[in-house]
């Protein structure tokens, strides 16, 4: 259904599905998947690495993330991958998070419609069958950061400009519930409230001391840390390990899946109010002037 969904909106996009099917095939050969997702297969070793192209800053526009739904949704159904990294095609910004202008000055269904893409992700990636292994070479703010959250590993890049957190309330928004629980789960209650109500984006010390990452490594060293994490991790019994895995965070799953058009409607009517409008023209206001 997801799926369906999610292919429309990539044809309404423009998007050649024919080139998509083949993308995330089992070749052992380096290929590019679409426009904004490389996936770069190991058949042999049964791993794929994912590398996020959507320029400038790899934020989560609607079209990025439908791509990004369905390569995660065809790896996961070519028994052939065990493990993905997800990583940065452009080292220096991991992901910029949520896509400011998918949710400023649209209409209520195309917030809708980009709220269910964002949940569809976080379901593919959270409860993914595979082992995923989040090597974090850039700066990682809110849904950049929960994409990594959403992996069974963080691996992060030692620079200080590479910060990571959930921020939203630094731009006078509100991490839903789901998002909230993501971090509980990860760093524990007391460190996720002050997280989360301070906003705080942490560098890769702080991020490795609170527990938002598992791993600091220097630059050069992410994405063979990464992969030597995901080997050890594919010598355990996949039956084993996915079983664990979905009994540590299916209760979080299931509370969205269960409730998940009133979050949908929550984000509708949040997002429309003129205040946060406001709110997030003046943030993006605030990024352009960074510049002059
Ligand atoms: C009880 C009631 C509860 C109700 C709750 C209900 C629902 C919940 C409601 C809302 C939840 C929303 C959750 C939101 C999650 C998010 O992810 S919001 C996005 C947060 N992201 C950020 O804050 C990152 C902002 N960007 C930066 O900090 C920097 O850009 C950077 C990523 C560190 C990169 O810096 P730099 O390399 O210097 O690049 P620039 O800043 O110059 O940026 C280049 C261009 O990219 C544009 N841009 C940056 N970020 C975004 C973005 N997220 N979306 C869209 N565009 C972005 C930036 O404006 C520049 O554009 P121009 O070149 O000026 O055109």
């Amino acid at each position: 259904m997801a799926l369906v969904a999610a292919r429309g909106t990539l044809l309404r996009a423009g998007v050649r599905l024919g080139t998509e099917a083949a993308a995330c095939g089992r070749n052992g050969t380096r290929r590019s998947a679409s426009h904004r997702v490389l996936v770069e297969p190991d058949a042999a070793a049964g791993i794929a690495t994912i590398k996020f192209k959507n320029p400038p800053v790899n934020s989560l526009t609607l079209e990025f993330l439908t791509e990004l739904i369905i390569c995660l949704e065809k790896l996961e159904n070519d028994k052939t991958f065990r493990g993905v990294i997800l990583t940065s095609n452009s080292p220096g910004i991991f992901s910029a998070g949520l896509d400011l202008r998918e949710m400023c000055g649209k209409n209520p269904a195309h917030y809708a419609e980009y709220w269910r893409a964002v949940q569809e992700l976080w379901l593919k990636l959270y409860v993914s069958n595979m082992i995923l292994v989040a090597a974090i070479n850039g700066a990682s703010p809110a849904g950049g950061c929960l994409m990594s959250l959403s992996c069974d590993y963080r691996v992060l890049a030692d620079n200080p400009r590479y910060k990571v957190g959930l921020n939203e309330t630094l731009l006078g928004i509100v991490a839903p519930f789901w998002f909230r629980d993501t971090l509980v789960n990860t760093i524990g209650h007391r460190a996720s409230e002050r997280a989360l109500q301070l906003g705080l984006l942490f560098p890769p010390a702080e991020a490795l001391q609170v527990g938002m990452v598992d791993q600091v490594v220097p630059e050069d060293q992410v994405h063979s840390t990464a992969l030597s994490v995901i080997t050890q991790w594919l010598a355990i019994p996949d039956h084993a390990r996915q079983l664990t895995k979905s009994m540590m965070r299916k209760a979080t799953t299931d509370n969205l899946i269960k409730q998940r058009e009133a979050d949908i409607q929550n984000f509708v009517s949040f997002i429309s109010r003129d205040s946060i409008q406001k709110s997030l023209q003046m943030y993006i206001e605030k990024l352009k002037q960074k510049k002059s």
